[in-house]
């Protein structure tokens, strides 16, 4: 479903993605691994093309979407969950929720369905709450949230573990294994902790100064190894 070939990137004259390739198929999910800084995040803004790219191609179940604006990848089905949330802080969890539903067509289609809270049911109490009211966790849990109801065709999660209580972060896993579960939907997850990941992902992709270090699938991936990429 995911496609991408060869992408550069620079920030001015600093070279940040070298080449990057990766694919993922529908009911996958793909670890994105990698320290701080060695690109993860440019990479997903590119995907998502916030970001354009030098070089290389980003096809989309087919589609050379290289070119496209984000909210036109957004309408063919990539959502996307940046790092540090961005929920609205001053909106309520109800709101923040319904501003995944914004490229729904009809207002009568805007309505939460109830496997959104069979996932995350902490937001079912919580609905009136401000956003910036809520715990690290339970606004990732929003972020993913508000995510889904847009009912993506690839999730793009950038780090969801980051600065998160463990208890949610396995709240989070769950949710991850469900989807993946569902077989219908593709996820790649951007992560710096391999554990977090192994759990989840079929294939692993691991960055180091903004090239492709290692690759594999589950059976291949040498844990070692992905491990000395992301140790200090
Ligand atoms: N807007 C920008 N302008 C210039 N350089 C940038 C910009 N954003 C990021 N960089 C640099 O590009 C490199 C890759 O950053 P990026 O945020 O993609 O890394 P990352 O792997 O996602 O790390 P993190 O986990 O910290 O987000 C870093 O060296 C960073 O300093």
């Amino acid at each position: 479903m995911l496609d991408v070939q060869a992408i550069n990137q620079y920030y001015g004259g600093s070279h940040t993605l070298r080449g990057i390739s990766l694919s993922l198929e529908k009911g996958e999910c793909l670890a994105l691994l990698g320290r701080n800084g060695v690109g993860k995040t440019t990479l997903l803004k590119c995907l998502m093309g916030v970001l354009p790219v030098s070089s290389g191609s980003v096809v989309f179940n087919g589609e050379d979407i290289s070119r496209l604006a984000p909210h036109e990848r957004a309408a063919r089905g990539i959502a996307y969950v940046p790092q540090g949330r961005d929920i609205f802080a001053r909106l309520t969890v109800e709101e923040n929720i319904l501003m995944g539903m914004a490229t729904k067509p009809a207002a009568a289609a805007r309505r939460i369905k109830g496997e959104i809270f069979e996932l995350f049911p902490v937001l079912k109490s919580m609905l009136a709450r401000r956003g910036g009211d809520l715990s690290g966790g339970q606004q990732q849990q929003l972020a993913i949230a508000r995510a889904l109801v847009a009912e993506p065709k690839l999730v793009i999660l950038d780090e969801p573990t980051e600065g998160i209580q463990p208890s949610i972060i396995k709240d989070i896993a769950k949710v991850i294994r469900l989807l993946r579960e569902r077989g219908d939907i593709g996820i790649l997850l951007c992560e710096q902790y391999f554990d977090f990941a192994r759990e989840l992902a079929d294939q692993f992709v691991v960055l180091s100064r903004g090239e492709v270090v290692a690759a594999g699938d589950k059976s291949q991936i040498d844990g070692d190894d992905v491990r000395s990429h992301l140790s200090v």
